[in-house]
């Protein structure tokens, strides 16, 4: 059975810049891959190159084993990329419920099964988006791309500037994601410790090459690569 996705040979950026520069990584179904690297490494230029909004120079990325280099961002999306981007996205002006219901597709996700797996935006249902928290908007924005059903789950720091609980909160969700329904989801985090006790796999980006992938536990015990790449004690 081919990788859920399969990356070899990327080299991507911004018009002719390239930041990405022949990054492979693969992730089975069922995995959760944190994606680690100080800032400006070229993390979010991954996850945006795989939901197709960057430019590709060269190399392949495959879902399930169908090649998506050459689909537009609104077909992969359709092939089973979900997106979580860093600015959460959400319908401000519509309530909890309706920015669920307006983009649910059918599959095992449904608003129903979002509220059990943040009980938080049960209670909130019929507040507007604007009104929310930024926990909050965070889990809407993670329970939008649930609805739609995806194969594969991109998450761009998804716990940025959460207070501590809220943190805790959102993470345990996107454990009971991964571990019970069998989605493949990548993690861009600034909080290696965290992410690193809730994944499989681990990948460190240095100036838009891989530098280091392995499995999440061995990483997350590594004092030495952990200061060497990220600057972080554990
Ligand atoms: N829209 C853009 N146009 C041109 N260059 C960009 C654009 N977005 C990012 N870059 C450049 O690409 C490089 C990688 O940025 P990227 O946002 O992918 O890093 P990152 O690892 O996600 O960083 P952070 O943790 O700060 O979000 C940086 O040098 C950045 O300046």
């Amino acid at each position: 059975m081919p990788d859920m996705l399969n990356i070899e040979g990327l080299h991507a950026g911004y018009a002719d810049s390239i930041v990405l520069n022949d990054v492979s990584l693969s992730l089975d179904q069922g995995e959760t891959l944190a994606l680690l690297g100080r800032n400006g490494t070229g993390k979010t230029t991954l996850i945006n190159t795989v939901v197709g909004v960057t430019r590709r120079h060269k190399g392949s990325i495959q879902l399930g084993g169908q090649p998506l280099e050459h689909l537009a961002p609104h077909v992969r999306a359709r092939a089973g990329i979900g997106w979580v981007p860093q600015e959460r996205n959400i319908f401000r002006s519509l309530t909890v419920h309706e920015n669920l219901t307006a983009v649910a597709r059918p599959g095992s996700w449904t608003p129903a099964k979002v509220y059990d797996t943040f009980p938080r935006l049960a209670e909130r249902k019929g507040n507007m988006g604007a009104q929310l928290s930024g926990g909050e908007q965070q889990m809407l924005a993670i329970g939008r791309a649930l609805v739609l059903n995806p194969r594969l789950l991109l998450l761009d720091e998804p716990t940025e500037g959460l207070a501590p609980i809220l943190v805790e909160e959102v993470l345990r969700g996107i454990e009971n994601v991964t571990k019970n329904e069998g989605l493949s989801v990548i993690i861009v985090e600034q909080h290696p410790q965290l992410i690193l006790a809730i994944s499989q796999r681990a990948v460190i980006l240095d100036r838009g090459t891989v530098v280091h992938q392995g499995p999440a536990h061995e990483l997350r015990h590594d004092q030495a690569l952990l200061n060497r790449w990220l600057g972080v004690s554990v």
